[in-house]
């Protein structure tokens, strides 16, 4: 379970460049939500993330993870609760690391230290397994560096490393936007796959609404910092990209309608 209760974040206050990113937002996700977030540009979506991953604190507002308050922990600690897949296949993995040692460090996220170490006979099992479910023949690729394999096979890794360590929220950052349209489609497949999988609860931020509409069971629309529009259940199974659009368009008017006034 994930809740933001009442998160303010203001950047640069009481300077002429304040930028209020995040204004009293609430939202609670249950157990094995999958949660869309769409939004014009400077919306508020990523600080959103960034709040959860630990990366900003709020200036007002609590945010909790199960029942614990995370709200001041820094993100190292946050990354306990946490997966997280980043808009740059590069930023998720380790270059200069092998396929197995990428995954080794995430497998040992949260376990106890004895864990961490060695890559042991039966973890190279578990990460064959893991890879084979991917099908991309990275099973065979254990000892390759990282930086080798093409940008959506890296994707591919990231996303198997936020999730197979069965996180309690996964964050997705936009994570299949700088894919061609084939990796994109093939990250969004394996996306849900490993949802289902690992039984996640899951945030995910993108620009694609008919992606926004395929995946999960909620979604939210922000802007200017707020949570202004939610869909759930039947009526984000029959919602059209057109629904969403209309949207949009009454936000226009109210943000033309301010600026007038
Ligand atoms: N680190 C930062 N320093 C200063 N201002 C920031 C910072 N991060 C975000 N902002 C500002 O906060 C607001 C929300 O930004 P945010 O990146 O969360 O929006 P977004 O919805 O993710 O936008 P995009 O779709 O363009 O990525 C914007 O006005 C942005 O300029």
């Amino acid at each position: 379970m994930l809740e933001l209760r009442d998160v303010k974040k203001v950047f640069f206050p009481h300077t002429p460049n304040e930028r209020v990113a995040l204004d009293n937002v609430s939202l609670r996700l249950e157990e094995r939500d999958f949660v869309t977030v769409i939004g014009s540009n400077g919306a508020g979506k990523s600080t959103l993330l960034n709040i959860v991953a630990g990366v900003y604190r709020p200036d007002a507002g609590q945010v909790h993870i199960d029942n614990t308050d995370v709200t001041r922990q820094p993100d190292h600690k946050v990354a306990r609760y946490v997966g997280r897949v980043f808009q740059d296949p590069m930023a998720g993995t380790c270059p200069n690391g092998t396929v197995e040692q990428n995954l080794s460090m995430a497998y040992s996220r949260g376990k106890r230290r004895g864990l961490r170490q060695s890559l042991t006979k039966a973890k190279r099992a578990v990460f064959r397994e893991e890879l084979q479910a991917l099908e991309l023949g990275l099973e065979n690729r254990l000892k390759v560096d990282v930086g080798l394999l093409s940008g959506g096979q890296r994707q591919a890794l990231s996303l198997l490393m936020a999730t197979f360590s069965n996180p309690r929220i996964l964050l997705l950052d936009e994570h299949t936007a700088a894919l061609d349209p084939s990796r994109a489609e093939l990250i969004t497949e394996l996306t849900e796959k490993a949802v289902d999988r690992y039984e996640l609860t899951t945030l995910m931020v993108t620009h694609n609404m008919a992606q926004a509409l395929r995946l999960g069971n909620r979604l939210i629309m922000m802007h200017a910092g707020r949570i202004v529009f939610e869909l759930s259940g039947e009526d984000k199974k029959n919602a059209t990209v057109q629904d969403l659009l209309n949207e949009f368009a009454k936000l226009k008017v109210m943000t033309d309608r301010t600026l007038l006034t």
